[in-house]
């Protein structure tokens, strides 16, 4: 494992912002921190870097105890939000920067930068200032700069945060691309779970100074530990005390299997080609039914209607939480429904 983290506290004051978190990073993957905000993944990954130091716990990156170790000694690469470039110097420049102060041979500095501005698709720029660079070409300098010292870690605070959604999207296909082409072990932070699932090998969710769940995106979509994961990784309904994916609920307009629940249309929306379906069953549960376009027509729903609710077979559902605070300690393993 590349990056181990073991029992690592952090308090800021009174606040716990990291609680006995534990999780190891695997060797050359892509790895997404996500979680709500102020879950803790960035003082997580602050703690990897060296740049927070924690009140209890180790951190070994490359099998090397790290804890104790200056950030500069860890052999990280970091790239933030707002990244701080030198505004003085040209693109190549800034990516020569580290090499440089490493005193590497001038010529190696020539080789190494060239071989880095292609790799972020940025040689045409490299005699600009970065005030001519937009957003997303600023970040991938970024990058580049945070690999010239090969790095065998590379830490990325919500890269792409401060940029407009298409950028973002178009940066995010790039790193995945860029990730398969150096295979340099890299941890990101999101609160964003679409890029977290298209672009991370593997998800430790953060929420609340804990880790929630680790695991690849397939496995924390089919089978999220507790209804927080499920909850935060894409919409959910709840029917019969589950929560489950409203394109999990069928909707029948007679009573067809025994478990099915009886329910009146409150709702019929129709958003591009789906169908969201919103009804109320008769024990008072609000549920939300998502279904195509054409089936919803074949079905003829309108408001008012008397229809039937029940899971489809081999839906994954999670006990819905206890108590209007929104779940207890003891979550049960996502299971599927019987149905
Ligand atoms: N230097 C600090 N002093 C006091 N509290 C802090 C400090 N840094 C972080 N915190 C608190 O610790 C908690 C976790 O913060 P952190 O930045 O790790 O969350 P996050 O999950 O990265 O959230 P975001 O996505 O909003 O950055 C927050 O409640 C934050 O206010």
């Amino acid at each position: 494992m590349s990056i181990d983290v073991q029992h690592i506290t952090k308090r800021f004051g009174d606040f716990v912002a990291l609680d006995d978190v534990s999780v190891t990073i695997p060797s050359g993957g892509l790895t997404a921190l996500l979680g709500p905000s102020g879950g803790g993944k960035s003082t997580l990954l602050r703690v990897i870097a060296g740049l927070e130091s924690a009140d209890a716990g180790s951190v070994h990156i490359e099998g090397t105890d790290a804890t104790r170790l200056a950030p500069q000694k860890r052999n990280v690469g970091f790239v933030f939000q707002h990244y701080a470039v030198f505004k003085h110097l040209t693109v190549a420049r800034n990516v020569a920067f580290g090499l440089e102060v490493r005193k590497v041979p001038r010529a190696q500095v020539r080789q190494k930068v060239h071989e880095l501005l292609e790799l972020v698709h940025l040689s045409q720029f490299a005699d600009r200032m970065p005030s001519q660079l937009s957003g997303g070409q600023r970040q991938r300098m970024a990058l580049a700069r945070a690999l010239a010292v090969e790095p065998s870690v590379l830490l990325l605070d919500e890269p792409f945060g401060a940029l407009d959604a298409k950028v973002r999207k178009e940066l995010r296909d790039w790193l995945r691309r860029l990730h398969d082409e150096v295979h340099v072990t890299t941890v990101f932070v999101t609160h964003d779970q679409e890029e977290a699932l298209e672009v991370a090998d593997e998800i430790v969710v953060v929420n609340g100074g804990r880790v929630e769940q680790v695991g690849t995106p397939d496995e924390l979509y089919d089978a999220p530990a507790n209804d927080f994961v499920m909850g935060f990784l894409g919409e959910v309904t709840s029917l019969g005390g589950r929560v489950l994916r409203p394109h999990d609920v069928e909707l029948e307009t007679g009573p067809g299997r025994d478990a099915a629940r009886e329910a009146i249309v409150t709702r019929v929306l129709r958003i591009g080609f789906e169908t969201r379906v919103l009804a109320e069953t008769v024990q008072g549960e609000q549920v939300t039914v998502v279904m195509t376009r054409t089936h919803a027509r074949t079905l003829e729903l309108v408001e008012g209607m008397t229809v039937w609710l029940s899971a489809a077979p081999g839906a994954v559902s999670v006990a819905a939480p206890t108590g209007a605070a929104g779940g207890s300690d003891e979550r049960d393993p996502a299971v599927p429904l019987a149905v």
